[in-house]
């Protein structure tokens, strides 16, 4: 293929990432696990945890690691229980694969689309995410394929990785593959494809350039790339593409510069959480604040504290979202809403009392705040 070259750029700064490598990279057509790529990217870990960042890792490969070590009857294991079956065997290859690299925990999490899309199993998907991350090991995630049928199925790792991203609250996605970056059209079948260095947004035109997986191994090509990499922009993180193929390229990546291509968030981070929150379903619950809490809440800044609560109706459990009202003329008045630390019959027992009772009055205790500041939004007057 002869086309044009990515040219060098800087690399977005990034504290926490999420690195996404592809199964082209892990196994070469038909052959099992290599660490031939691995190598560099785990260089490229390492050096990142030496400069104190985080890496969350999403690695595909199971179901080519899985079909090598089977062998026999290669085209009998193609059907979805067979892939299912393929991945179970494969994936304990796959961790033991980047272990190797590493002297911290290498940690095993695999996740469906079920997990993610249901409020309590996400907040326990994060809470153990960043567990993993502050004890220092390096969490390496796939899809669950063994349970994971049609509906479960998140379908590919780069959305995967994209929800990740968000999960963790990265500041960066970074998508490992086969080739330099996003091209105008598949150089593999177009040699005057022309590279794009840069994508402030992924319009209809940009999804007109992606054209299926480049290898017999790869699943999603660049279409996935580019759903991931819009998804990412959604929650406000950026995305880059490389080569993973490529040493010179991890190199650089690095010494924090890029070449491949780079996918704009648009929105702050900050601005997408709280859309988010905006938008995200209400559990049924509510609780009523004081004038002074009221006040507080509205003014911005503040978390809302057991104090400054006066009332719960209804039910809603540990990281439901809640309405939080306050009487104004005589009537019940929505202020915020926001993700609540303690179930709704948590609150009635420390409503009007200081932080430092909740351990005594519970038995144990969440934290101080009822409602942390960055999980509120306030709502009254406030545009959608
Ligand atoms: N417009 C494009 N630019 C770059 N690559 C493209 C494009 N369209 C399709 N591709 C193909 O996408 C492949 C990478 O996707 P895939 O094979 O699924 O890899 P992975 O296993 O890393 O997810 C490339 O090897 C390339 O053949
Ligand atoms: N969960 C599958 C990976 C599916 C997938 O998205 O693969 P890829 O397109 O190579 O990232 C596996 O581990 O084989």
């Amino acid at each position: 293929m002869s086309t044009s070259r990515h040219s060098e750029q800087e690399l977005p700064r990034w504290r926490r990432a999420v690195l996404k490598v592809g199964s082209s990279l892990l196994a070469a057509n038909g052959g099992g696990l290599s660490t031939r790529h691995a190598l560099g990217l785990a260089e490229f870990i390492a050096s990142s945890h030496r400069a104190g960042r985080e890496v969350v890792l999403v690695s595909s490969g199971a179901v080519a690691a899985g079909r090598a070590l089977v062998r026999a009857q290669p085209e009998a294991a193609h059907g979805l229980a067979a892939r299912q079956a393929l991945a179970a065997i494969g994936q304990t290859t796959v961790v033991a694969l980047w272990q190797r690299f590493f002297d911290r925990p290498v940690a095993q999490v695999l996740l469906t689309h079920d997990d993610l899309r249901n409020r309590r199993r996400y907040l326990n998907a994060r809470a153990t995410l960043r567990e993993l991350l502050s004890l220092g090991a390096l969490p390496v995630v796939n899809e669950n394929d063994t349970v994971a049928v049609d509906e479960l199925k998140l379908g590919d790792n780069d959305n995967l990785a994209a929800i990740v991203a968000a999960l963790v609250d990265a500041d960066l996605l970074l998508i490992a593959t086969d080739i330099d970056g996003l091209y105008s059209a598949n150089p593999r079948s177009d040699p005057a494809a022309q590279a794009i260095d840069d994508v402030a947004a992924v319009t209809p035109q940009v999804l007109a350039m992606a054209g299926g997986a480049g290898s017999s191994v790869g699943t999603g090509g660049m279409l996935t790339k580019l759903e991931a990499a819009t998804k990412a922009a959604t929650a406000g993180i950026g995305t880059v593409l490389f080569n993973g193929t490529d040493a010179q390229a991890m190199r650089l990546l690095a010494a924090d510069r890029l070449r491949g291509t780079r996918f704009r968030a648009g929105e702050t981070r900050l601005h997408a959480r709280k859309y988010w929150l905006r938008h995200a379903p209400l559990a049924g619950g509510r609780i009523r604040v004081d004038a002074g809490a009221a006040r507080a809440l509205q003014s911005g800044g503040a978390s809302l504290l057991p104090g400054g609560i006066v009332g719960v109706s209804g039910e809603f459990a540990r990281g439901d979202m809640v309405e939080i009202e306050t009487m104004l003329n005589e009537q019940a008045s929505s202020i915020a809403r926001g993700i609540s630390q303690y179930a709704a019959g948590e609150v009635r027992r420390i409503a009007g009392r200081k932080s430092a009772e909740i351990e005594g009055l519970l038995g144990y205790s969440y934290g101080e705040t009822v409602v942390h500041r960055d999980d509120l939004v306030a709502t009254a007057g406030a545009n959608p």
